[in-house]
């Protein structure tokens, strides 16, 4: 994909945060020590659950919060010492739409340009509104769309002064199955428009779907940031499922090393394994189980989920 090679040739990453620390007033530390480089053009999902410090990260790169340790610059610039330059450069998307409902889609994407001060340019507001198919709704009063059609405008809104970087902040809370399908195939199509897309979930099926490389947040720390494919080949483990011929009273005494589980209804045993170790033990597994007369019907192997990779790495570090 074009959009893999232009990110891992460009030279200046898109966002840089070194180092950075954030501690509220009170005392209580949000971020520790974050350090985070994304490069043009990728699709990035910082997943974590409440109160990981998402938001807080966020707030800090577009400047609405003040860092108190560490530094962050957006296409080069400081978010701190070049606040303006830096905010210019990035468009972000609230959950909820809270301007007037009684405007039209082409008045508040065109509104939202002005407010960076950008000189008005009816062919990006045009632009816009036709990657995001709302061009035919350009005339239509914002009370008068659906739901998936607001949720259109408000990332049209963020994109109208042309940012490089589009947050997204949790781009699915709240809405039902046929939106957050929706939402996915929105942000996939983003990637034609080349600008840089990061966004905030609790949800690993939406991380898995919608991004390039995932960073997993919690606690205030960074703990890890990898491309999709190869955090699932990193770390996923798999299952293989052995339907047996017929029940088995117990597991046979020679299999004590391998880690299996025996159904309830003893018809099926599962063995789990590492992808990367350097011998799964598959095939000694099924010999061993041949010299104990152990007939079975079928095999299946199922991968694990992002899902089930993540609660284990939260686990590990509480
Ligand atoms: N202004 C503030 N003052 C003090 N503590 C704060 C402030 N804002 C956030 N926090 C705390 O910092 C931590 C991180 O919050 P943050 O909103 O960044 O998490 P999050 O990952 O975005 O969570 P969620 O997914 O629920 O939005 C939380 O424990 C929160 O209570």
């Amino acid at each position: 994909m074009s959009q893999t090679r232009q990110s891992e040739t460009s030279a200046e990453p898109i966002l840089a945060v070194r180092d950075v620390s954030k501690t509220y007033e009170g005392g209580f530390r949000a971020l520790k020590h974050v350090d985070l480089t994304i490069r043009k053009g990728e699709i990035f999902a910082l997943l974590g659950p409440n109160g990981a410090g998402k938001t807080t990260l966020i707030s800090l790169v577009c400047g609405l919060a003040k860092l108190s340790e560490g530094t962050i610059h957006v296409d080069g610039h400081d978010v701190t010492r070049d606040f303006r330059k830096a905010r210019a450069k990035i468009g972000l998307v609230p959950q909820e739409l809270t301007t007037d409902a009684f405007e039209t889609v082409w008045n508040t994407v065109s509104f939202s340009r002005g407010l960076f001060g950008r000189p008005k340019d009816p062919a990006v507001i045009e632009r816009v509104l036709k990657s995001l198919t709302l061009w035919d709704k350009k005339d239509n009063k914002l009370r008068t769309l659906s739901g998936g059609m607001k949720r259109r405008v408000l990332i049209a809104k963020a994109l109208a002064h042309e940012p490089e970087v589009l947050f997204l902040d949790e781009p699915t809370a709240g809405v039902d199955v046929a939106l957050r399908r929706e939402m996915w195939s929105v942000v996939g199509d983003l990637r034609e428009t080349g600008v840089t897309v990061i966004l905030t979930t609790h949800y690993i099926e939406e991380a898995e779907m919608m991004a390039d490389r995932i960073g997993v947040i919690s606690k205030g720390e960074l703990i890890l940031v990898e491309k999709k494919d190869e955090l699932m080949r990193k770390l996923g483990h798999k299952e293989l499922t052995i339907k047996l011929d017929k029940p088995l009273d117990a597991i046979p005494a020679n299999l004590a090393d391998y880690r299996l589980d025996l159904s309830e209804d003893r018809l099926s045993l599962t063995y789990s394994y590492d992808t990367t170790a350097e011998r799964t033990g598959i095939a000694s597994l099924m010999r061993l189980l041949a010299e104990d007369g152990v007939r079975f019907r079928d095999i299946v192997t199922k991968q694990s989920s992002l899902e089930e990779i993540f609660v284990g790495l939260v686990e590990d570090k509480k």
